[in-house]
């Protein structure tokens, strides 16, 4: 089994993945979808924990090994950076989705020096637009970010042209078209949606717009 299948073989193990074809989901974009990938959930599993901490130090190792900062995306990549910063003994900031409306005011949450190598750490691409948001107030506010890094990726055109439009690469650790053969295979659930699957894969945005009340 390659890294990919392992992760998405471990996410469905601790049924971080669920299938609502008849009442879809409806992800921070706006968009729906008939599945929801919680990643969220890693967290209460410390040997699914350990093998994405495994995967990002190796994805780290080979695409950046010379990051200086890691930075989480809030909230669900916040743990993952913080198990990567104490892994690599490197500072670690997290980006707030908006800055606080009180106290400080801040966005971004601990510090780094103008110029810093970061690395944001994100778990989930669906459009991308959560991480590059962050990613762009870490620039703003002096960063140099070398690459962004996620569990898992949804590979829709809509992130691939985001990113294509950004100057740094993104990495994950696995995606959608790992996942639907193994979940296929052992559950008859995701067999019978998988025509549903597809033609939301086909166009999220018209499916979306033929699933919306
Ligand atoms: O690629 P995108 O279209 O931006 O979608 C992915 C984002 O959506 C989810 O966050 P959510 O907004 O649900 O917030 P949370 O991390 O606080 O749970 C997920 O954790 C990513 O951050
Ligand atoms: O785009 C999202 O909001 C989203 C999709 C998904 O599968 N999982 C998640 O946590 N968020």
């Amino acid at each position: 089994m390659s890294q990919a299948e392992k992760i998405a073989q471990a996410l469905l193990d601790i049924h971080a993945i669920s299938l609502r074809p008849n009442q879809p989901f409806t992800w921070t974009s706006g968009l729906k979808s008939p599945i929801y990938c919680d990643n969220r959930l890693t967290i209460s599993h410390p040997e699914v924990r350990q093998l994405l901490i495994d995967g990002f130090l190796a994805t780290i190792k080979d695409k950046c090994p010379d990051i200086e900062v890691v930075a989480g995306t809030a909230t669900a990549g916040i743990p993952h950076a913080a198990f990567i910063a104490q892994a690599l003994d490197l500072p670690m900031i997290y980006v707030r989705d908006k800055a606080k409306g009180h106290g400080k005011q801040n966005a971004i949450e601990g510090e780094f020096e103008k110029g810093a190598k970061v690395l944001m750490v994100e778990d989930l691409i669906s459009t991308g637009g959560s991480v590059i948001h962050a990613a762009h107030q870490v620039q703003e506010a002096g960063g140099e970010i070398v690459a962004a890094l996620a569990i898992f990726n949804y590979l829709l055109p809509a992130s691939r042209e985001a990113f294509a439009k950004e100057d740094f690469p993104l990495y994950t650790l696995s995606d959608f078209k790992t996942l639907i053969p193994i979940a296929a295979k052992e559950d008859p659930e995701v067999e019978a949606a998988q025509d549903v699957l597809e033609q939301w894969y086909q166009d999220p945005q018209a499916w979306t717009a033929s699933h919306s009340d």
